[in-house]
């Protein structure tokens, strides 16, 4: 079983991610969790912060010379604007004569379509900093640098290999039908800065983008992560916690903002016929084969040897320039929301988040089906299991 969490505030020193039950002897470093969050901070419509904020990787357990030793893997993922904040958000208690300026003010207009005003009324808060430090997606920084660790693995033991794309950014879409980026498609950001593989809907992407900026306005749109070489029989059908495309909504849910998750073709699938809906069986170059794929690789909660491909719908950033109506709890007036600065758009970033939740997840279901304290141990039961397959179902 794998298991991992996280800790740590948007303003605070570092976020810290934890992930129990890694085999021994996956290899990786910190160069490669520093690259992965790069790719997190990349991508059309991200805000100011982004440019000058910096992650620092201190890999702090778990792992010697580049190998995984067994071990709870723990990542810092430090935050180098930590000295502007470290008063306000000081873990010890401060002076009030120290707590000076606009950051430490009380913020008491909670944001539409943020934790803000529920979590005030929750934990009984009068301010809403608290709640809106710990719900910020800065906290999807400690998870990709786990996803990356469960990527190696997945690469490693059992050859899958995961692309995220976007497929959607507010109205435009890829076309219907448009083929997936493969295993080892890496885009090139100044041409395809939103992450599409689809070049002329890019741009079109961008430009919806930079005019929902001007309108003072934000937009949401949709993922898809693609997950190639998965083997047959992840998950289970014998119970509803044990299927697989029930984990993996689960842990696209989680990630913030996220409101829908498709499994294959999803929702589509409702308006067909059967005869269109479902993926025919048959024999083609000496293997079983579906002629489609439009299950998205899981049937009866089981991988099914086909790409895995799931799909998670973001909503439009909740911080709206065009400031929203809300209320101001200490006054008990109507008030316009705080709006400092923003992302207007951060569907790529989603992208980079939804393939390491998706990487957690499969990990843990390859564990499961496999076991193994070691790559190598892991690697040997596979290819048992794979051997004692007749040949006629391969
Ligand atoms: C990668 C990423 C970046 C985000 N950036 C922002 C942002 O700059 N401003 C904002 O208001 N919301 C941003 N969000 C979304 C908020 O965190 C989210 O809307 C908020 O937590 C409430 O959503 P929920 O109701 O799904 O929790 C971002 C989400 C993700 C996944
Ligand atoms: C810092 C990150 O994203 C932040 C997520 C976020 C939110 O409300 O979720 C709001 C923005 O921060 P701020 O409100 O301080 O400008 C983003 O920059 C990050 O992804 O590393």
């Amino acid at each position: 079983m794998l298991r991992w969490l996280t800790a740590g505030e948007s303003h605070g020193p570092a976020l810290v991610g934890t992930l129990e039950g890694l085999p021994a002897g996956v290899e990786f470093t910190s160069a490669d969790v520093q690259e992965a969050l790069a790719r997190r901070r990349l991508g059309y419509g991200r805000g100011a912060r982004m440019s000058f904020e910096k992650d620092q990787v201190t890999l702090l357990g778990g792992v010697r010379h580049g190998i995984s030793q067994g071990g709870p893997v723990a990542i810092m993922v430090g935050n180098t604007e930590w000295p502007k904040w470290e008063t306000v958000m000081s873990a010890d208690p401060v002076d009030a004569s120290e707590l000076t300026g606009a950051r430490a003010a009380a913020l008491t207009r909670p944001r539409p379509g943020h934790a803000d005003l529920v979590g005030m009324t929750k934990y009984d808060f009068d301010d809403a900093r608290p709640v809106l430090e710990r719900a910020s997606a800065r906290e999807t920084a400690a998870r990709v640098a786990l996803g990356l660790v469960a990527e190696k693995f997945l690469e490693q033991a059992a050859g899958i290999r995961l692309v995220a794309h976007t497929t959607q950014v507010g109205p435009v879409s890829v076309p219907e039908g448009a083929p997936l980026p493969p295993a080892d498609a890496t885009p090139q950001l100044d041409e395809d800065p939103i992450r599409c593989y689809h070049p002329e809907t890019s741009a079109r992407m961008v430009a919806e983008i930079d005019q929902c900026q001007s309108d003072g306005d934000t937009l949401g749109g949709v993922v898809e992560v693609v997950a190639y070489g998965v083997p047959v029989g992840l998950g289970s059908h014998v119970h509803w916690d044990r299927r697989l495309d029930s984990r993996l909504a689960g842990a696209l849910m989680g990630i913030q903002a996220i409101k829908g998750v498709e499994v294959g073709d999803g929702f589509r699938t409702a308006s067909r016929r059967g005869s269109q809906a479902h993926d025919e069986i048959e024999y083609r170059d000496g293997g079983v084969t579906r002629r489609t794929n439009r299950a998205g690789g899981l049937e009866g909660g089981m991988t099914n040897g086909e790409p895995l491909r799931v799909s998670a719908a973001m909503k439009p950033i909740s911080t709206v320039p065009r400031a929203l109506d809300t209320i101001d709890t200490e006054s008990g007036e109507a008030a316009k929301a705080i709006h400092q600065r923003s992302d207007v758009c951060a569907v790529a970033p989603a992208a980079v988040v939804a393939q390491a939740m998706v990487a957690l997840t499969l990990a843990d279901a390859l564990l499961e089906k496999f076991g193994g304290d070691s790559v190598g141990e892991v690697r040997r039961n596979i290819e048992g299991y794979q051997a004692a397959i007749p040949e006629h179902l391969r």
